[in-house]
């Protein structure tokens, strides 16, 4: 619990950096608001079920139709843009044979009424921001950023109709996991030309933007997107985060534009965070669209980077400052006093509440990372004064009660 407050502590200091409001969401919803028909992983691992009053009711796979919900919501009362976050808990129904966790938390920042990839960059700002509060550098992780766009433009050249737009997505996110064989098998059922399919691996495979540009021009949405947003990146100071790769399509069927994913450069985990532009959803609710931009960032995968890095702090103790310990119980309302005047005076204080031996104090001091322990004695307490002991210098001071803070 202390290592996700210190975590969930940065995501949100970031999120308040960027001026982002909080939000929450129920961690239940109908089950409709996420059963999308695209063949997502997400949507095939729902934890759904039917509830007392014989509703179908889903915990929530992930915040984002949630947040959508709320800003449809909102309705004409919202001014945009809107710039939300949101730290929950999502759930998925998973074998536990494969030992993987059926819930997790994930930090969402979304952007409502932007067009622009200004909104984008100021998201991956947000992203970089993080990482390097939390000392992870460019060397350990990198941002792929590519956009849907590219794939649009392909299917729209071999006349395949937008319908197959989200399901061939979610299969091209799987490009780099399965064999090019089941690929194309899997494009293929879905009523993909073998020209289109061969169109769409010619497309994931650009290297490079000026690739992709000599492939479907400098005037495709996806070139000038990823131009104007590398400018950006490089405005921010995070240009050397970000690389730019075809493959990434992300996995969620709704996104529509610029798409990126957080990965540790040694290739040792599972991505780290991910987002992109999604245009389409409010409309997909029921609601009028707007531009929306957003990322999840989850809490497994980052424990693992910062523990293999070593920049996970440790915190086998607590973070208390000053343990207050009275030598005997007459002056057990005194350590009450003190406790209260320290308290007042901004200090993280451990009362002891029990009569307790001064050797179990200083044990009890060891095991809340206490700063200071302040004893109160007889002698001393009649003289107005406690004896402060400091364990990182051992000195041990009697200090007047009134100047005690
Ligand atoms: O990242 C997909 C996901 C969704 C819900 C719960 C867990 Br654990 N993981």
């Amino acid at each position: 619990m202390r290592q996700r407050s210190w975590l969930f502590g940065h995501f949100r200091e970031c999120a308040k950096v960027f001026g982002f409001d909080e939000f929450d969401a129920p961690v239940l919803e109908s089950e409709e608001l996420f059963t999308r028909k695209a063949g997502e992983e997400i949507t095939t691992q729902l934890y759904n079920f039917s509830d007392k009053g014989d509703r179908r009711v889903a915990l929530r796979p992930e915040l984002t139709p949630s947040f959508a919900r709320l800003i449809l919501q909102q309705g004409k009362s919202l001014a945009l843009p809107a710039k939300w976050f949101a730290i929950g808990q999502c759930w998925r129904y998973e074998r536990m044979t494969r030992g993987r966790r059926r819930e997790h938390y994930q930090w969402n920042m979304d952007i409502v009424g932007v067009s622009g990839v200004e909104a984008e960059a100021e998201l991956l700002a947000a992203i970089t921001t993080f990482f390097k509060r939390v000392g992870v550098t460019s060397a350990d992780v990198g941002i792929k950023v590519s956009s849907r766009k590219l794939l649009q433009e392909v299917l729209t050249r071999f006349g395949i109709d937008s319908e197959s737009f989200a399901p061939v997505c979610v299969v091209v996110d799987k490009i780099e996991k399965l064999p090019r064989e089941k690929i194309e098998e899997e494009l293929r059922e879905l009523g993909v030309s073998d020209e289109a399919v061969e169109g769409i691996l010619a497309a994931t495979s650009m290297r490079t933007v000026e690739e992709l540009e000599a492939l479907i021009g400098p005037d495709a949405e996806a070139v000038k997107d990823l131009k104007k947003l590398f400018e950006y990146a490089d405005a921010y100071g995070y240009r050397d985060w970000l690389v730019f790769d075809a493959c990434v399509v992300r996995g969620l069927a709704y996104y529509t534009g610029i798409v990126f994913e957080g990965f540790d450069r040694a290739g040792e985990l599972r991505a780290i965070c991910g987002g992109g532009r999604y245009d389409m959803l409010l409309g997909a609710l029921g609601g009028e669209n707007q531009p929306m931009v957003g990322f999840g960032f989850g809490d497994a995968v980052i424990v693992e980077l910062l523990k293999d890095k070593g920049l996970m702090p440790d915190f086998s103790k607590g973070d208390v400052q000053d343990l207050v310990f009275p030598l005997g119980e007459s002056l057990r309302p005194a350590a009450m006093r003190v406790a209260a005047q320290l308290r007042d005076a901004g200090r993280t204080v451990d009362l002891i509440l029990e009569d307790k031996k001064a050797k179990w104090a200083f044990k009890q001091a060891e095991r809340v990372g206490a700063q200071r322990v302040i004893l109160l004695g007889e002698k001393e307490w009649e003289a107005g004064n406690v004896r402060v002991k400091d364990l990182a210098s051992r000195e041990e001071v009697d200090v007047k009660l009134e100047d005690l803070k």
